[in-house]
């Protein structure tokens, strides 16, 4: 109830957000929705990665699309409560490459 309706990015908001997170893509096939894979070590890394994300998206309310073989973790980030991308995608990227870029290969 004290939760901000998340608003769809503007087309000028953009590139400067999206430049911020660079190894982020937009899905392919028309989706309004970005992608990372990120590669760890091994299951462990992985998920233990995944956990500290998880604590985090539920403190957001904002909860991610991943999917996980071994060290590789597939993420897709959309907001469905406003059918696109929103700042919260933008910032739960952008805690996920911090997070990630406390693990090694
Ligand atoms: C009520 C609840 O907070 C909302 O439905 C949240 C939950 N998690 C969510 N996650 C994502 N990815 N997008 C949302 O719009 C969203 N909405």
């Amino acid at each position: 109830s004290e939760m901000a309706v998340p608003v769809k990015l503007t087309a000028e908001e953009r590139p400067a957000l999206l430049a911020t997170i660079p190894q982020w893509a937009m899905v392919e096939g028309g989706r309004d929705a970005i992608k990372r894979t990120y590669l760890f070590a091994d299951f462990n890394q992985a998920f233990s990665f995944m956990t500290r994300v998880a604590l985090v998206a539920e403190q957001m309310a904002h909860h991610p699309e991943w999917f996980n073989v071994y060290n590789r973790v597939e993420i897709t980030l959309a907001t469905h409560d406003c059918n696109g991308l929103s700042m919260n995608d933008i910032n739960l990227a952008k805690t996920m490459d911090t997070f990630f870029g406390q693990y090694k290969l």
